[in-house]
């Protein structure tokens, strides 16, 4: 499970705040000591200036002398002491050593899953990379471009991670970017350029590799005249379509999971490729389901008649999400992030694993949520798991998985409670783009709408696991993804769910083992 938090981000974007500020005092002290030695030479200047015109002359008049003597004499020493005596430069190691002490700071995990987090995105949105680097997002602008250094410390990530595919692309648009810079054609950066060949060359990637030493072959044609033999060879190997290197030899192999036939279906649906056909949606209705007393009645909509899932609107207000994120905040803030001094446990994450736990009782807002859902499916929330709440950040997701446990799942010696018969998942967030519950099979994707609730079984009505009901939290593309978990156990809900004592399951056991 790998989930990422914005709450974890906050904490390191005020680390970022605090050192940038340290950084502008230092600045600031060494301006204004730079700017009272300016101020000293361009007096002395002037006088010398003044003095050009006849130094006989000048050096003639005694207050002249005088001043000459006594600069050299005693101002020329209060210069050097005054840059022997300035304290900023130690002020400032010594302010950093305490802030390093106490700030949260991202680990060598945290890199590598940020960089992780984006490829994902990459990958599942099919996501252009010359726009991400140029900070866009589906055509919108989001942040800042990304610098040649930004693309190249990614790549060369993702080639430590042998993620290869990945690698290409983000070499190529750092050199792209490199060349573009004032100081691309420099032999610095052509011998960088030469370095990256071989990155190129190793992954097998010959066409980079040949493109990229014909640009440095263009620039300097004599200095490089040792890239020749190179550039042969690769053209040779791209004539007789040798596939070689670490692309071809280190492809998936064919177990994995990432490129199964089901994978690839989840990311079609996150994409919004991959929807139900008009027929299964023909009966699906929009309808008011009254409740007791006089509350307002559900706002329910049927998304899947078989197996059924609804999303009932307007269930939580605006501030009783709040309440609850709030509530969650502190306490899904998780040790992956630490301070360098490697003392604390402060900081926040880039993952939030399980999210934070709450019992229905503990808040009014809580037992609302679990009212709600009793109201709704007149299931006894006596027999439900603890509320989980959890924030996804930006590439936060969950891959397919069921909610409910395997045939063979050992449960404690003294459980009362069984599988997981139902799922709620209330949204307390809206999603600006991605982040969606993707079912698949079936092959549904919900948007998330703050507020509401998604309901569905995770059982037959025999017991037997429903294989239909995989589902997977897609990518966050923009924003933050808040949900309130609901599961509900099997025992004690006979009156709402009568036990059939046929195997019903045979629809779903095509799922099982799908790809
Ligand atoms: O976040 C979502 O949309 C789904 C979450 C989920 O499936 C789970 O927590 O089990
Ligand atoms: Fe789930």
């Amino acid at each position: 499970e790998f989930y990422s938090s914005t709450s974890g981000l906050e904490q390191l974007f005020s680390t970022e705040v605090a050192l940038l500020e340290e950084l502008q005092n230092y600045v600031d002290e060494i301006t204004q000591h730079a700017e009272a030695l300016q101020s000293e030479i361009d007096a002395i200047r002037v006088e010398h200036l003044s003095a050009m015109d006849s130094i006989g002359g000048y050096l003639n008049n005694p207050v002249n002398a005088f001043r000459l003597i006594k600069r050299l004499h005693s101002d020329w020493e209060t210069f050097e002491s005054s840059v022997k005596g300035d304290t900023s430069r130690a002020d400032y190691l010594e302010a950093m050593a305490v802030l390093k002490e106490n700030l949260s700071y991202p680990s060598q995990d945290d890199f590598v899953g940020s960089a992780i987090a984006l490829t994902r995105l990459q990958q599942t949105y099919q996501l252009d990379v010359a726009e991400l680097a140029s900070g866009m997002l589906n055509g919108v602008k989001y942040g800042t471009a990304m610098s040649w250094q930004d693309c190249f410390v990614l790549g060369q990530h993702l080639y430590a991670l042998r993620d290869y595919n990945h690698t290409v692309p983000w070499l190529q648009k750092s050199m792209q970017l490199l060349g573009e810079q004032s100081y691309g054609e420099e032999p610095a950066s052509l011998d960088f350029m030469e370095a990256v060949v071989g990155y190129h060359q190793q992954m097998g990637d010959h066409e980079n590799a040949l493109n990229l030493i014909n640009h440095v072959l263009a620039i300097e044609p004599e200095e490089r005249r040792h890239l020749l033999e190179t550039r042969t060879q690769l053209e040779d190997l791209i004539t007789d379509g040798v596939k070689q290197g670490l692309l071809h030899t280190t492809a998936r192999r064919p177990g994995d999971y990432h490129s199964s036939r089901e994978f690839r279906m989840y990311e079609q649906v996150c994409r919004g490729e991959l929807t139900p056909s008009p027929t299964a949606q023909r009966h699906l209705r929009c309808r008011l389901q009254r409740r007791r007393f006089d509350y307002a009645p559900f706002k329910l909509e049927e998304l899947h008649a078989d197996p059924p899932i609804v999303q009932v609107h307007d269930m939580v207000s605006q501030r009783e999400s709040l309440f609850l994120q709030n509530a969650a905040r502190p306490r899904i803030q998780r040790s992956t992030v630490y301070n360098q001094a490697g003392a604390g446990t402060t900081a926040a994450a880039f993952r939030t694993s399980q999210g934070a736990s709450f019992n229905y009782s503990q808040y009014a807002t809580t037992q609302r949520l679990s009212q709600h859902v009793a109201d709704l499916s007149g299931l006894d929330m006596d027999y439900a798991e603890n509320l989980q709440i959890a924030n996804y950040g930006i590439g936060g997701h969950y891959e397919p998985h069921w909610d409910s446990f395997p045939e063979h799942h050992e449960y404690p010696e003294d459980d009362l409670y069984g599988n997981r018969l139902a799922t709620a998942i209330y949204y307390l967030s809206d999603v600006v783009a991605g982040g969606g519950t993707a079912f698949p099979f079936l092959p549904l994707l919900v948007t998330p709408e703050r507020g509401s609730l998604l309901f569905w079984y995770n059982l037959h009505p025999s017991g037997d696991q429903d294989f239909r009901t995989k589902h997977a939290a897609c990518p966050v593309l923009q924003g933050s993804k808040w949900i309130a978990n609901v599961w509900i156990r099997e025992r004690n809900q006979d009156r709402v769910r009568p036990c059939d004592l046929q195997r019903n399951h045979l629809a779903s056991l095509h799922f099982k083992n799908f790809d």
